[in-house]
């Protein structure tokens, strides 16, 4: 039996780590706070993240780093994008030394604008094609109560992401292999600033012409980012492009969605933030890295600037909405 890791108790990190053991793994979770590993324990639920979610018995969750890990042969990582680098270097001697890393998170660094796989690569010195990146349109709640979901096991190395599908894939969890781990991983990043900015758009009670419009025009911003950065345009149209976009700025499931709602409906970033009971709405930091990087590429990214700039300078939801219908015309490619 494969001895899997998950780091992190969140939403993702347990509906994955069930995801695991329905698999067939042997898995071990590591909650951030003793108490909640006590709880999963013993109530076999994660009742603030995953409610009305019954956990397998076979899940043990633990607040030791070092006995999560021990033998492992996967590490999945589901941590806030912005706490990655000062865990991973408290984990990073710890680690065994073959298995491989997996990265369930969406979200850019700020200060480096790195994508999550390279700050693993660089914390953790590990090369390259030990780390994986697991990303589609994964709600996880929806993941957790068993709803069919298909994503997408990104690894330069290919024989290690068939590894990894086969350890994941369960009868409704259908991953895919791809070996342009920049497009899904951008993908990943983007579409959770995008959700943000449909989610500003439903509060202001705009309809689906609306939503279908930002959708498209995100997806062809990120794409545009991501070409420059090397990743394969097709990618894009994939699970972990397309397949997440339309999924989670569709979904009330969204932290980044409901929280663009909040702040269309007039409420304060404090406000919003409040709101998700500390909960991570990624694309609320993550807008900032991506737009760090679209500048340092010289690629335009009129929404995502246009999200930066109603969470960080003041621009109201009407005025981002009026900036980008003034925008000059052009043609759609
Ligand atoms: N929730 C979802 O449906 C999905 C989330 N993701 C991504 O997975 C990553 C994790 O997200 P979720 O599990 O949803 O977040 P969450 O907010 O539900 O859980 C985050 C977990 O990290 C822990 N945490 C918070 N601050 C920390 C710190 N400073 N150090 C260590 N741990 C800390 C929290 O205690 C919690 O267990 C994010 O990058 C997100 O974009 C990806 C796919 C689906
Ligand atoms: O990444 C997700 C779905 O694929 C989850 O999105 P939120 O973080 O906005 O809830």
């Amino acid at each position: 039996m494969t001895r899997a890791a998950v780091l992190g108790a969140g939403s993702w990190g347990t509906a994955f780590a069930k995801v695991l053991v329905d698999a067939g793994n042997d898995v071990t979770l590591w909650a951030r706070r003793d108490e909640l590993a006590t709880r999963i324990n013993a109530e076999h639920r994660n009742e603030d993240y995953l409610p009305g979610v019954e956990l397998p018995a076979e899940l043990v969750a633990t607040h030791d780093p070092v006995a999560a890990v021990r033998d492992a042969d996967l590490v999945a990582i589901a941590i806030p994008s912005q706490t990655l680098r000062e865990n991973l270097a408290v984990w990073a001697a710890d680690l065994p030394a073959d298995a491989t890393l997996v990265s369930l998170m969406k979200g850019v660094e700020l200060g480096s604008t790195k994508r999550m796989s390279e700050v693993i690569v660089e914390v953790a010195g590990v090369p390259a094609d030990r780390v994986a990146v697991v990303s589609g349109p994964n709600l996880a709640l929806e993941i957790a109560q068993r709803h069919p979901t298909a994503t997408v096991v990104a690894c330069a190395d290919d024989t290690r992401a068939i590894e990894v599908q086969k350890l994941c894939g369960t009868p409704y969890f259908r991953p895919y292999t791809n070996t342009d781990v920049i497009g899904c991983e951008l993908g990943g990043a983007v579409k959770n600033v995008i959700a943000l900015a449909c989610g500003i758009a439903q509060g202001m009670r705009f309809g689906d012409n609306t939503l279908a419009s930002i959708i498209t025009r995100g997806l062809a911003e990120t794409a545009r980012l991501g070409e420059r950065l090397g990743a394969d345009p097709v990618t894009f149209a994939g699970l972990a492009g397309l397949g997440d976009l339309v999924a989670t700025c569709n979904s009330p499931l969204s932290r980044n969605r409901s929280f663009g709602e909040r702040l269309g409906r007039g409420e304060s970033l404090d406000q919003a933030q409040e709101a998700t009971h500390g909960q991570v709405a990624e694309g609320v930091k993550s807008c900032r890295g991506v737009l760090e990087l679209a500048r340092h590429h010289d690629i335009d990214v009129p929404i995502t600037a246009a999200v930066e700039a109603v969470c960080f300078r003041g621009l109201t939801p009407a005025q981002m909405l009026e900036l980008l219908m003034s925008r000059s015309m052009k043609s759609e490619s």
